[in-house]
């Protein structure tokens, strides 16, 4: 699978981890940075890339990573068109794709250690959206109807 994965200071280590992990197996992996951990940059700026560059069509599916995860999911999360969670065990990282089609896994390098964050990438990756179980769909759609309804002029979904 092609996936884009991004990083700020804090999870550059583990972003290196599972990047090397996944080229060995076989995905295709763009990596938009951090490209070193010594920077104080800001999780932000990473979660906008991986966003973007899933809306427009670098790859369908994008891993994000900062010290606890929350940053850059919420973050992540303003993005019209991203559905990310953060997935520190496998069930919710493949449940999240069955019943939710999120599309952008979120790690905490400060939470998780690389054998735990491979497992939960694989269960990621391995999982599709279960479109032909209406009850799965019909909550999809709302969730999509409410990014429409809060949707900005500017292509946020933030009207603070
Ligand atoms: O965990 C994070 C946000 O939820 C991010 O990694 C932040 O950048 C984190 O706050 C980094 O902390 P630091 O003290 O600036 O290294």
């Amino acid at each position: 699978m092609k996936l884009v994965i991004s990083a700020d200071h804090a999870g550059f280590p583990l972003k290196e981890d599972v990047r090397a992990y996944l080229t060995k197996a076989g995905h295709e992996i763009v990596d938009l940075g951090a490209f070193n951990g010594n920077n104080p940059d800001d999780y932000p700026d990473f979660a906008e890339l991986v966003g973007n560059a899933i809306n427009e069509g670098v790859a369908k599916r994008g891993i994000l990573i900062c010290g606890s995860g929350v940053g850059v999911c919420v973050a992540a999360n303003k993005i019209p068109g991203i559905r990310a969670g953060m997935c520190h065990d496998t069930y919710s990282a493949h449940q999240g794709v069955e019943h939710d089609d999120m599309n952008v896994v979120v790690l905490g390098a400060r939470i998780i250690g690389a054998a735990l964050a491979y497992e939960v990438v694989d269960a990621f990756i391995g999982a599709k959206f279960q479109a032909t179980e209406e009850r799965f769909k019909r909550r999809f759609n709302k969730v999509m109807a409410i990014e429409a309804k809060y949707r900005c002029g500017d292509g946020s979904t933030s009207k603070a």
